[in-house]
């Protein structure tokens, strides 16, 4: 079910004001709220029901940590991409969530652009993005890389693409898809998630856009047993134990 974040204390009113978010001076008993912590910009509620407040940190934790043992472009993310000897596309994520894959992609060479639909998720990744631009000169760098845009991709991927001034080369979309990551933390993490974004039910939408917009590629995250989205077949699949890629080329990065 959807429901709504308020945004909490004076502070970020403004913001509130932008994004077309709730505005309450004190934190709600109930619900989820977003609210300034020493780590950023954060979405709190109920620790009991949602776990830590979630907050996007490219620069330390488990960001860093992939950065640098997280296999280079090895990863599946990067082979999805295209990211290979000499070759490093340009990558619209187009369901950017909190940027985790935007960021390996960025740290990988590839400038990319994040679109996020949901007004909260979006305040974290702009709130994350300034702060890695103020960290140091490596994180710095890799920042430099990445843009983020509020924008619905399945609506106006094209509009979003032409205003940031980009190039779609690669295409990257990572739905919701119910019930895939069975672990605790990842489980009350996915709750604050369901709840702000629902289910993407729009998807087969939004690869019909991507399809249209992108030059060279899609590249589409799928749980491993998980159905294609609706549309036509993929050329191609590459899989992990965990979780695997459908991705549909239109032109050769090479
Ligand atoms: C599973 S999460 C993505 C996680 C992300 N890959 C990461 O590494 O953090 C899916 C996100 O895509 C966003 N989303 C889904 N459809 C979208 C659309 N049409 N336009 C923009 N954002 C979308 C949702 O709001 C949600 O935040």
């Amino acid at each position: 079910m959807k429901s709504d974040v308020v945004a909490v204390g004076e502070a970020l009113r403004p913001l509130a004001e932008r994004l077309g978010l709730a505005w309450a001076s004190a934190q709600p008993a109930q619900g989820l709220a977003l609210i300034e912590t020493p780590q950023g910009l954060a979405i709190a509620g109920d620790p009991l029901r949602y776990g830590n407040p979630l907050v996007v940190d490219f620069a330390t934790g488990r960001a860093d940590h992939r950065r640098r043992f997280g296999g280079g472009r090895g990863q599946l993310v990067a082979k999805a991409c295209g990211l290979g000897k000499g070759v490093t596309p340009r990558v619209v994520d187009a369901t950017a969530g909190l940027g985790r894959d935007a960021f390996v992609l960025a740290g990988l060479g590839a400038p990319v652009l994040m679109l996020e639909r949901m007004p909260a998720i979006f305040a974290l990744l702009e709130d994350g993005l300034r702060r890695a631009l103020g960290a140091d000169a490596e994180i710095h760098d890799i920042a430099m890389r990445l843009q983020a845009r509020w924008a619905d991709a399945a609506s106006d991927l094209a509009g979003a693409v032409v205003a940031s001034g980009f190039e779609a080369q690669v295409i990257h979309l990572d739905p919701m898809f119910p019930h895939r990551d069975k672990s605790a933390l990842v489980k009350k993490e996915m709750r604050v998630f369901r709840e702000l974004a629902g289910d993407d039910d729009d998807a087969p939408r939004l690869l019909e856009a991507a399809l249209d917009v992108a030059t060279h590629r899609v590249a589409v995250k799928r749980p491993r047993r998980a159905p294609p989205i609706a549309g036509p077949r993929p050329a191609h699949v590459i899989e992990t134990r965990t979780s695997r890629y459908d991705l549909y080329v239109h032109r050769s990065l090479r």
